[in-house]
């Protein structure tokens, strides 16, 4: 089995001395080391900048340069640990909650290479740091972040720890309905306009919404396991969208169930990420876990049938293997070929691995949203 044992000192290395020369905060108070535990018997040790408590999960990482406020508060990041491999995190601080994915912290762990306490930007209201304390997530400076990247690359996506003192048993949230947990549990109204949209919120990310009413409709966010189809569902709408969230697809029985129901009805629908799974499965595909996942916000999507590549952001762990009978592949990864997006032949049913709604990364395409009214309104050829 292969151990690793790396030293976190920052001090050790004068470049990041030098940085963390500007770091008052770090080097007036007695520093604190944590560790990184994989559940291979892999250790990382790594100085602590968060929050002082043990918390386990499963450890991904994200190569991403930009996006740790949007990336820290989607859901779809429940009970991971995250390592950021962009070398410098914390630089720009923390925007007010309006510029989050949701109201809180979602991560589980956060390991980043440098981190830097002093951040400088006009919208800054707090230092990564103090957020995460604030929010009782454990964070660790861990130098060798390429190396613990490569061994999970090589290894595979696995559970790990972040711990101090105090050992705690290793948790896998892929056996959990992580869904459940993070959905919210009213219905909303948000927006007007001649259309009506549900939101089937799975932990859905704010810029879903946010790009939705941008477009002048209604939404209506709904609980993951809500009933559109009972008789106490006293609103009409016109489409469905299915969002992202957390965790292994298959856990969400009930929004399967209700977007097999919404197809059999003819009502177009369209699914981001966990919601591309959910339809997948709904329809009669199935999913299966990748290796280490796609997470980054220029993962190439090639258009099936063309030459064009979009450079879209991605989080999952997950992905769709056998297609539904009578949907065609819409979208591939160019990197490792494996399906970003379906739809069906004749119906107004599709559905996307990648986020088009982005936040953080490139907003090329957006364009999906107006794909998916247009066929809510008829209006396509
Ligand atoms: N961003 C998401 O919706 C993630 C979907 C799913 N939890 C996965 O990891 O594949």
């Amino acid at each position: 089995m292969h151990n690793t044992n790396v030293s976190g000192n920052l001090l050790d290395s004068p470049q990041l001395e030098e940085c963390n020369a500007s770091n008052q905060p770090q080097l007036t108070e007695t520093p604190v080391y944590g560790a990184l535990l994989l559940e291979d018997g892999t250790r990382f040790e790594g100085l602590s900048f968060g929050y002082q408590g043990a918390s386990a999960g499963e450890v991904v990482f994200c190569t991403g340069m930009v996006g740790y406020p949007e990336a820290l508060t989607d859901a779809s990041f429940a009970g991971q640990i995250l390592i950021m491999t962009f070398p410098l995190m914390g630089n720009y601080g923390v925007p007010d909650e309006g510029l989050w994915e949701d109201d809180k912290i979602h991560v589980s762990g956060l390991i980043v290479s440098n981190y830097v306490d002093t951040p400088s930007h006009p919208q800054s209201t707090m230092s990564l740091g103090e957020w995460l304390r604030r929010e009782k997530v454990p964070a660790l400076e861990i130098k060798d972040t390429r190396l613990l990247t490569q061994h999970i690359r090589t290894h595979g996506a696995m559970l790990g720890k972040i711990v101090f003192d105090e050992d705690i048993p290793f948790y896998d949230p892929n056996t959990e309905n992580l869904v459940a947990r993070v959905s919210g549990t009213e219905v909303q109204q948000n927006g007007e306009g001649d259309t009506t949209i549900v939101l089937i919120d799975c932990g859905a990310k704010r810029n879903i919404l946010r790009s939705l009413l941008s477009k002048h409709v209604q939404v209506i966010t709904v609980p993951w396991n809500y009933n559109l189809f009972s008789p106490e569902c006293d609103f009409d709408f016109d489409g469905i969208l299915i969002s992202n969230g957390p965790g292994n697809p298959k856990m969400a029985d009930k929004s399967i169930a209700t977007v097999r129901e919404a197809m059999e009805r003819g009502i177009p629908t369209m699914g981001i990420c966990l919601g591309h799974q959910i339809l997948s499965l709904a329809a009669g595909g199935d999913t299966y876990k990748l290796k280490f996942g796609h997470r980054s916000q220029n993962q190439p999507a090639l258009l099936q049938g063309s030459k064009r590549c979009y450079i879209t952001t991605q989080n999952h762990g997950f992905a769709v293997g056998t297609l539904p009978q009578d949907f065609e592949s819409w979208f591939i990864n160019a990197n490792d070929g494996s399906n970003e997006g379906i739809r069906h032949r004749s119906l107004p049913f599709f559905s996307v691995q990648f986020h088009p709604e982005a936040a953080p990364g490139p907003e090329d395409t957006d364009w999906i949203f107006d794909y998916f009214l247009e066929r809510v309104r008829g209006e396509h050829d």
